[in-house]
């Protein structure tokens, strides 16, 4: 109903009611902003903005044409807003309007983009455990999980970053925490959305879960009670898709709930330093998975995206992926062959959802049917290529319900026209008997529009006129259109419509009844069209599932195929995965520095007597590189990949955990030397004696001997406490000494080579510490002034104290057991034993020269007790100048 202030009065009270930052409403053939709105999106979208005047009023109006809502709309909520949509329908007294749905960055099913979207919901509950949802509304993919402990921060976190939802709906409790949302947002780039916190009620949540899930399934993913963490969580994201009124709460058909100990570990931090979707500096190229992605579909990619943030614990499932990925290079015609197949397959999973939703179209059908149809021809390749078919592979490729798809496919086959309309309301969409009345329809409509093609050619001849013509348009509906010259030849049973320039428009009754006729088939056949189409989407959407699961193995078959792909132009290996702490990669590369580098490979080995390697060498001689390829090489093995190596022991690890690098987290307040303690406080807290642990520099960001002191201590503690694999690169040469303490330290270097000053990076890693480090080699190589390397060497010489550490073996808490390491004779005292005398010798020497040696002599030997006082002040008087003239005497010299 028209307001009092007419269409403007109808927006703004519409958009009064909604929570949304715009209203899109349907005015005829447009969908209207106004006021504030109509000049905000206008700027945003680039709309001509008008004016609008209601009762002496103007008003801002920008508007988009019907038939490209989507475009517009899709450009706003990918840029955070959330919009609402008003339709309009006709009433008794003109035409009303009413909000359809508003679309939010998480309720968006129109995207091109082949990522998934994932919108999230978390909850806390009083013992601070996590409940956490994720559902990507276009696939149908909804993931829940519980997590607690004394890591659930960091490890909840680490999912935001994995997920990387566009959208956020924090659960009442936590929409006040200050520190939760500000670390939410750092994680992900995804809006916060509040939603009413009735959703998030375990009773309310349960009840709609099980509406959705049925309780066979929760209870069989054990979710089928209301104390459930994952409950609300995931209760509350069913609410909002419902409450958006974008219809899709049916396509939510893919419940997962997962544990963290199916995966392996690997927190925020982690993926961001191994680089693993995106470089440090944000860019996709140069990733790990750019570097591995030659799938060929949509979903692959995806999958493949999903592995490599979650790779498994599972050796069976992992050799069994191996096994695959091994096959696959083993056939490489077949191979071929069937990534050439799946080149044309569509991205069946968001096909799937679009027909649940009843947004598909009937290209969207012909895409469906046309990808079932090479689910076959795959089955048949694999099975006639025996390296295949004796593979896991075949069970992959058996997954699909065959009589579903086979439903489905002659469905398809049947219903479909072979270039049907882009939309379902032009009509043509079916084939010829695949319905008997719209056979009927179709035949009378051709009938009707064949007499009218053969109009023209009678009425010239019946008439004798030359310029006549039969047409049709919008507003005069079917017309004959007579040149001006010869109107006068015109019968009178000719009814004029319409006069132009140089003709005239007429209509006869004749026509007017064949019209009459083609607009009433026009609507029952548009109108059955309609219904049979919704009809097949019904179907299509009834056996969504199965559908998904053709579309999740089209995925498998694409990433294992592409694994395999890059696997034999890289000259990759089958891993060996063993369930001990194992770690032994012989000739190991970097698999994305050995793309553009001539690489030269090293290797690893760790085992129970090699868990901590100190990692020594030269500045840029290639310490990270090597720590860095060992956690990917890894990693790909426990995502089912082969590696970069001539041979790979792996054992399985629970979790990989890095300390990398210093990037500048100052911007976000945080300075670099927090960061790091952060993360190191993180590894010494979640790693275990299962897990791979890189730490790339310790202690750097302070002051030297407090770093010395905490890099000390953290090898100590993770050699006595956590025990776990670790590989630790630092320039401080202090920490080799702990391999003569600790068990199983041990020092590995990066060998340099350095000729008349001049060094040269072998990039080959060796047992035992590097002797030096080089650092102002390498200012001399970046160009560094020479005045100002020069004093450098002068002042690395000087720089030495006379300060001790001491290595604490885990074995022993006795304290005298501990050896204390002298960084200013660089010489080792043991237990019990005192710095030799040579030593104490040297470091008298160096500060007050060999005057000292004297004086301390001179002490010993004075006979106090025989002397006067003053003689005694006297002596001392000569002994402080004696000193004080060999100290500044000693500085001259230096
Ligand atoms: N095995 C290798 N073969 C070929 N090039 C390598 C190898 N290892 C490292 N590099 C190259 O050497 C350069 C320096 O490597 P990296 O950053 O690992 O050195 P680093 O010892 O960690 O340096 P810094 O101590 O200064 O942090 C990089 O450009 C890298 O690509």
């Amino acid at each position: 109903m028209t307001n009092a202030n007419g269409i403007v009065g109808e927006y703004l009270t519409l958009k009064q009611n909604i929570d949304a930052d715009f209203l899109m409403m349907q005015v005829g053939d447009f969908y209207e902003f106004f006021a504030d709105d109509a000049e905000e999106a206008g700027d945003l979208l680039d709309l001509k903005i008008s004016q609008k005047s209601v009762q002496g009023c103007s008003y801002p109006m920008a508007g988009v044409p019907v038939d490209d809502l989507t475009p517009y709309l899709k450009q706003l909520v990918e840029r955070g807003y959330r919009v609402a949509v008003a339709e309009q329908h006709e009433t008794e007294d003109g035409y009303s309007r009413e909000i359809t749905r508003t679309v939010t960055p998480g309720t968006l099913l129109e995207t091109n983009t082949a990522d998934a979207r994932y919108i999230a919901s978390v909850v806390r509950s009083a013992d601070n455990q996590y409940g956490a949802a994720f559902a990507d509304i276009t696939t149908g993919h909804f993931f829940v999980t519980a997590i607690e402990g004394e890591n659930a921060d960091a490890e909840l976190f680490s999912e935001f970053y994995r997920f990387d939802p566009v959208e956020i709906l924090p659960g009442p409790e936590l929409r006040n925490d200050d520190r939760f949302l500000d670390e939410i947002r750092e994680q992900t780039s995804g809006s916060l959305s509040i939603h009413e916190p009735d959703s998030f009620a375990p009773g309310r949540a349960t009840h709609i879960m099980r509406e959705q899930f049925g309780e066979e399934l929760l209870s069989s993913l054990d979710l089928d009670s209301a104390t459930n963490a994952e409950i609300p969580a995931a209760g509350a994201i069913l609410s909002y898709i419902e409450q958006t009124g974008v219809g899709v709460r049916s396509s939510m058909t893919r419940l997962q709930s997962y544990h963290a100990d199916d995966h392996v570990e690997l927190d925020a931090t982690t993926q961001r330093n191994l680089e693993l979707t995106e470089t440090m500096h944000g860019d996709a190229v140069g990733s790990l998975l750019d570097t591995i992605d030659h799938t060929v579909t949509s979903q692959g990619g995806r999958l493949l995206k999903e592995w490599l943030q979650r790779p498994r614990r599972s050796k069976s499932m992992l050799e069994s992926r191996h096994e695959c990925v091994g096959a696959f290079t083993e056939a490489a015609l077949p191979r071929e062959v069937v990534r050439d197949i799946l080149n044309s397959v569509f991205d069946l999973e968001r096909l799937a959802t679009k027909a649940i939703y009843g947004n598909a179209t009937p290209h969207d059908l012909l895409r469906i049917r046309d990808s079932l149809d090479w689910l076959p021809e795959i089955t048949e390749t694999i099975a006639a290529a025996s390296d295949l078919a004796d593979s896991p592979l075949a069970e992959v490729i058996n997954r699909p319900n065959d009589e579903v798809v086979k439903l489905l496919s002659s469905e398809l086959h049947d219903a479909l026209a072979e270039e049907p309309p882009r939309s379902a309301s032009e009509g043509g969409v079916f084939k010829q008997c695949y319905h008997e009345k719209l056979d009927t329809l179709t035949e009378q409509y051709e009938s009707a529009t064949k007499w009218i093609e053969t109009l023209d050619h009678r009425e010239k001849h019946q008439h004798g006129i030359k310029h006549l013509q039969v047409d049709r348009n919008k507003t005069d509906g079917y017309f004959i259109q007579v040149g001006k010259t010869e109107t006068s030849k015109v019968p009178p049973s000719y009814e004029e419509i319409k006069t132009l320039t140089n003709s005239k428009r007429y209509t006869i009754e004749e026509l007017r009844e064949r019209e009459r006729e083609i607009l009433r088939l026009e609507e029952q056949r548009g109108e059955l069209e309609e219904e049979l189409f919704t009809q097949l989407c019904g179907t299509i959407a009834e056996h969504a599932t199965a559908l998904q699961t053709v579309g999740q193995v089209f995925a498998e078959v694409d990433v294992l195929a592409g694994l395999a792909t890059h696997v034999v132009s890289n000259n990759w290996i089958c891993p060996t995965l063993v369930e001990s702490d194992e770690l032994r990669i012989d000739q190991g590369r970097h698999p994305v520095v050995e793309q553009t580098t001539e690489f030269v490979p090293n290797s690893v080995h760790m085992d129970p007597d090699r868990k901590l390697l100190i990692v020594t060498g030269p500045n840029m001689s290639g310490k990270s590189t090597y720590m860095r390829q060992t956690a990917l090489i890894t990693l790909l093995a426990q995502i089912g990949s082969f590696v970069p190596a001539t041979e790979a022991r792996i054992g399985i690890v629970d979790g990989i955990f890095t300390r990398v690098g210093a990037l500048d987290e100052l911007a976000q307040g945080r300075s670099t030397f927090m960061v790091e303690m952060q993360e190191l406080s993180n590894i010494l807290h979640s790693a275990t004696e299962n897990s791979l642990v890189i730490l790339d520099e310790v202690g750097r960001g302070t002051a030297t001997y407090d770093g010395i002191s905490i890099a000390w201590a953290a090898t100590e503690y993770l050699h006595n406490e956590v025990r776990a694999n670790t590989l630790f690169a630092t320039h401080y040469h202090e920490l080799t000494i702990l391999a003569n303490h600790l068990n199983c330290v041990k020092n590995v270097h990066v060998a340099a080579d350095e000729t008349n000053g001049e060094v040269t990076f072998l990039r080959t890693v060796k047992n035992g510490p590097a002797n030096r480090s080089y650092g102002i080699n390498v200012a001399e190589l970046a160009g560094v002034p020479v005045p100002v390397t020069d004093r450098a060497h002068d002042v690395l010489e000087k720089l030495q104290a006379d300060k001790a550490i001491e290595a604490k073996s885990g074995e022993s808490t006795d304290t005298s057991q501990q050896v204390v390491f002298d960084i200013g004779s660089n010489q080792v005292q043991t237990p019990g034993e005192t710095l030799p005398e040579t030593a104490k010798d040297e470091k008298l020497e160096a500060r007050f020269g060999s005057e000292a040696k004297d004086v301390l002599e001179a002490i010993l030997d004075a006979p106090i007790d025989q002397m006067a006082p003053i003689e005694v002040l006297k002596e001392v008087q000569n002994w402080k100048i004696q000193l004080k003239n060999s100290n500044s005497q000693s500085q001259n010299n230096d």
